[in-house]
Order: structure tokens, then sequence, then C-alpha cells
């Protein structure tokens, strides 16, 4: 049997960590999929793209209160798309064919199959092409990442139905979409495709879309995206259908009874699980959790000896940033196994590219009041700053949280234009321990700077001693 020194399964992050510092060992790469994984090839990036152009479809419909008058032609859907995939297609094909052929990997063997276990740190791989590889490694990388979540709705399989994987390769825009889901794609899709003049109704569970930010966030959020896209909350799929006429039933149970839907097209956006049970992982010990999440420790390892895991497959933060950080520490530990590092998740980011945008970092109110925290809150909105002013905007805020006493910054929420931009020097504060204090007042603010919201947030923090 074929023996490696290092098997990395899964081509997303994983894919980063074999670089030329691995020159001398002899490593195998397994992927059953696209190469590059989800972030380039069905998410981050490509929707990131759709957003954009959205944002550039959307421009018109708000620019009269500036006094300019535009109007939207046309959004050629095709052009749209085949721009995108025609810059993203190419990279996963010269990613695949870099490691396949490169003399760069000369020392690696590319599987181009589904990897599961078969003994203790035996890998047999169901290779694409039909045929079965059997191998066993020193080290392993567990980096499988995850895949959307179906909801037993009767009458989904028949009827036929896009997650995020499918819909953005769409042949033509639907006149009406459904989205079935409340959180991040929902919240992006629903963006994209109203500001390309399709018809979006959400259909929620719960009060609230994007309902585990900051309360006050989400039903801002959600007050903004009911004037955009019909919001149905509080309603339960039930059955699906497919009409003589090709289009889609969607029942739904609300509290006020029965509720029914007729669209083009069904997106399914309800979350996203680990692709462990792929894996086989009782055969080599590994395990995982209740969620199906491969148990790591703080060096990213899993209860193997020798098999590190990271990314989706593992993490309940499913981010691309999480993901790669993860391959850094991975990565190091491999090469420096009497050095090890630790993973640091002590503040997570994350951003909705919708409109308006999110970002978000450290605790809600709610998880600080929950958790007994003593904090305060500080406050600004855009419609206070001047650059607010130049946009017109109304609707958004920032809401940084502190500890009292010593100015520590616990949590930040922004809702409204650039947020995943102007949240990051909040990041780096909580990262390196700037308290709001100093943050505010010990630099310079570039004027009329979108940041200002931040730096009048924190100002208005009503710490001790008096600021
Ligand atoms: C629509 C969408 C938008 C997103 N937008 C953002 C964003 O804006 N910002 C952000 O931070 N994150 C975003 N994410 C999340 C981000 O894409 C993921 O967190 C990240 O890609 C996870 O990386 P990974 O390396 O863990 O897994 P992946 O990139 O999913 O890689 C796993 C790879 O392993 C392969 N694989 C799985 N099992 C096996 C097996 N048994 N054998 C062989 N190969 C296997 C899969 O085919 C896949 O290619 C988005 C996700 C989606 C779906
Ligand atoms: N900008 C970004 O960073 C970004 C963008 C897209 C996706 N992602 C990642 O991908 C993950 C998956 O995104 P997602 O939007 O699918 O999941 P999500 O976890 O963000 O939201 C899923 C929502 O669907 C609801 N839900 C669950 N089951 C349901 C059901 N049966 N019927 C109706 N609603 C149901 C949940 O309550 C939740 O609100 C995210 O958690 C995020 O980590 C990140």
């Amino acid at each position: 049997m074929t023996h490696y020194d290092l098997v990395v399964i899964g081509t997303g992050s994983g894919n980063t960590i074999v670089n030329k510092r691995f020159a001398d060992w002899k490593v195998a790469i397994v992927e059953r999929g696209t190469f590059g994984g989800t972030c380039l090839n069905v998410g981050c990036i490509p929707t990131k793209m759709f957003v954009h152009a959205a944002d550039v479809a959307a421009t018109p419909s708000g620019s009269s209160r500036y006094g300019v008058d535009e109007q939207l032609l046309d959004v050629r859907w095709t052009d749209v798309r085949d721009r995108i995939f025609g810059r993203i297609d190419p990279i996963a094909a010269g990613g695949s064919e870099y490691r396949h052929h490169n003399p760069d990997n000369a020392n690696v063997t590319v599987y181009d199959g589904t990897g599961r276990f078969t003994g203790f740190k035996e890998l047999t791989v169901d290779n694409k092409d039909g045929s079965t590889s059997v191998f066993s490694a020193d080290q392993f990388v567990l980096a499988g990442g995850s895949r959307p979540i179906i909801p037993p709705v009767p009458g989904l399989e028949e009827v036929g139905f896009h997650t995020s994987n499918t819909i953005m390769r769409l042949p033509e825009l639907p006149r009406r979409l459904a989205i079935i889901g409340s959180g991040f794609v929902a919240a992006e899709f629903a963006h994209v495709f109203a500001s390309f003049g399709v018809e979006v109704t959400i259909v929620a569970r719960g009060d609230l879309l994007l309902r585990y930010e900051d309360a006050e966030v989400a039903e801002r959020f959600t007050e903004i995206a009911r004037q955009r896209y019909d919001v149905r909350t509080r309603h339960e799929t039930v059955r699906v259908e497919r009409r003589d006429d090709g289009s889609i039933l969607v029942k739904m149970l609300s509290p006020d009874g029965l509720d029914e839907l007729i669209v083009d097209e069904l997106l399914v956006a309800v979350g996203r699980e680990p692709n462990s049970d792929l894996l086989n992982l009782d055969a080599t010990g590994v395990e995982v959790d209740s969620e199906a999440r491969v148990v790591v420790d703080e060096y990213q390892q899993t209860t193997v000896d020798g098999i590190y895991a990271l990314g989706d497959i593992t993490t309940p933060h499913q981010l691309k940033h999480v993901a790669n950080h993860e391959a850094r520490v991975v990565k190091h530990n491999l090469l420096n196994p009497d050095d090890r590092v630790e993973s640091d998740h002590r503040f997570v980011p994350h951003a909705v590219f919708s409109s308006p945008q999110i970002a978000s970092v450290g605790l809600t109110e709610e998880q600080a009041k929950e958790r007994g925290i003593p904090y305060v809150a500080g406050v600004e909105r855009y419609a206070d700053i001047a650059y607010g002013w130049a946009m017109e905007d109304t609707t958004g805020f920032a809401k940084v949280l502190a500890d009292p006493k010593t100015g520590q910054i616990i949590g930040c929420h922004i809702i409204g234009p650039q947020a995943p931009t102007v949240i990051q020097p909040v990041i780096q504060a909580m990262s390196f321990g700037l308290d709001a204090y100093s943050m505010a007042r010990e630099q310079y603010w570039i004027h009329p700077a979108m940041p200002e919201v931040l730096e009048n947030a924190l100002l208005n923090l009503e710490l001790h001693p008096e600021g």
C-alpha cells in the first residue's frame, strides 16, 4: 500500500497548506468536487461579484434623492454570470492543473475523488474515473468543508430547487423567486435577485431575518427588507408542488393558517452541515460532536494524534477567514511539531453583503446581558455624520459595546454603507487590547470619511473615568 507523509482532504483552505516547505514530504491531496472549494467556486467570491453588480443595478432606484434621475435599462444576466464565472472557472482549473502537473508539485499526488477512512490512518478514494485507490499516511488534514442542508419539505426533491451551489448558474433570470431561509445566503441573494428585477419572497420561520445578529440590527434589517421583498416571517414551508404551467406552488403554515405562494424558482438557504459523514471517521477514531463537527483541540488536532482538521468541517464559524486562519495554524503545527501554535477564535468577525450591509464582531447586547457582563453602549447613526448626509442615509448605525471600567471593547455591530470595511479598526482594537477611550481620542480619524460613524459611536460611550 502506498504510504504518504501527509494527506490533505479538500482543496478549499486545505489547498493553501502545501507549499515549498513541504518539498521533502510525500504528499497526497484528495478532492471530490471542483478544485478550490466553496469560497472560490460557489461561495464568497462569486457571491460578492454578483452583489457588486446588484449594487450597480440598484443605484437608479435610489438616485433621485440626490437630484439625479437615472434609469436601469437592462440587466444582461448571462453577461453578468459569464463575466463572473469567466474569471473564476479558469482559476479553479489553473489550481488543479498546478497541483497535477507543475514541477513544483513533483512530490504531490492528486486524487480526484471522494476519500473515506477504511482503517486507522488508511484512506480509500473512490476516484471519479471509477477506479479506487487505497493508501495510508502519518498525518492527515481534514479540510472537507460543508454543504447546504436540505430540509425535509415534502415535494422538494420532485419539484427541483436551487441551493447556493447552483443558483448563480441559472440559464435565465426567473420572474419570481422564493427563498426558504433567513440567514446570510438568503440576505445576500435576495439583494442580488431583487436588484436584477426579480420578485423575491423570503420565507422565514422566525420573527426576524438574520436573527443571530444584535437584535436592533436584525430588526432594522428586517424592516428594510420588508420594503424591498415580500417577507413572510413566522412561516414554515410545509409542501412544494410543481404546477401544470411549470411554476412552483409553495405551501406555508403561518400563525394565521395556511398561506400559499407561486414562484418560478426556489432557493433553499437554511444553513450548512459539515461533510464529516463522508469520511467514515469512526474507522480512524476521529470524534465528531453532536452537530457532526470534527472535534479539535487548540492546535486544530483531532482526537487522533497527527490528524488535524480545519474550516467548515470543524468550526461553528463557517467563514473563509476562519478556515484560512486555521489552515495557517495547521501548516505551522505540521512543520513545527515541537513548537505548535494555538488557533485564535477570540474575536471572529463576520459581514453580510446585502443591502444594507452588516458587520459584526464580539458579543451582541443580548449575549452580554445573558452572560451578566457589564457594558455600556455607544451608538451613532450614519444620518448624523457628514458622509451619511452625502449619502442621505436614514437607516444605518454603528453600535459599540465596551466594559464601562476598562473601556475594552466587547462587541461592535454596524448596519449601513461599507459596514464590513468600517468595522475593521474595531477588530484590530479588540485583538490588540486597545481600549475604546484611547482608540477614539489618540489617533486621527479622516474627515469626513465613513469611519467617523465609528469614531462618534466610541465617543458616545459613557466610560469611567468620564471622557
Ligand atoms: C454562498 C456562500 C457565500 C459565502 N460568502 C462568504 C463570505 O462572504 N465571507 C466568508 O468569510 N465566508 C463566506 N462563505 C463561507 C466560506 O465559503 C466557507 O466558510 C469556506 O469556503 C470554508 O472553507 P473550507 O476549506 O473549510 O471548505 P471548502 O472550501 O468547502 O472545501 C472543502 C473541499 O473538500 C472537498 N471534500 C469534501 N469531502 C471530501 C471527501 N470526502 N473527499 C474528497 N474531497 C472532499 C469538497 O469538494 C470541497 O472542495 C460563504 C459560503 C457560501 C455557501
Ligand atoms: N457573508 C458571509 O460571510 C457569508 C455569506 C453566505 C454564507 N456564509 C456562511 O454560510 C453559512 C450558511 O448560510 P445560510 O444562510 O444557509 O445559513 P444561516 O445559518 O446563516 O441561516 C440559515 C437560516 O435558516 C433558518 N432555518 C433553518 N432551518 C429552516 C427551515 N427548515 N425552514 C426555514 N428556515 C430554516 C435558520 O433559522 C437560519 O436563520 C452561514 O452560516 C455563513 O457561515 C457566509
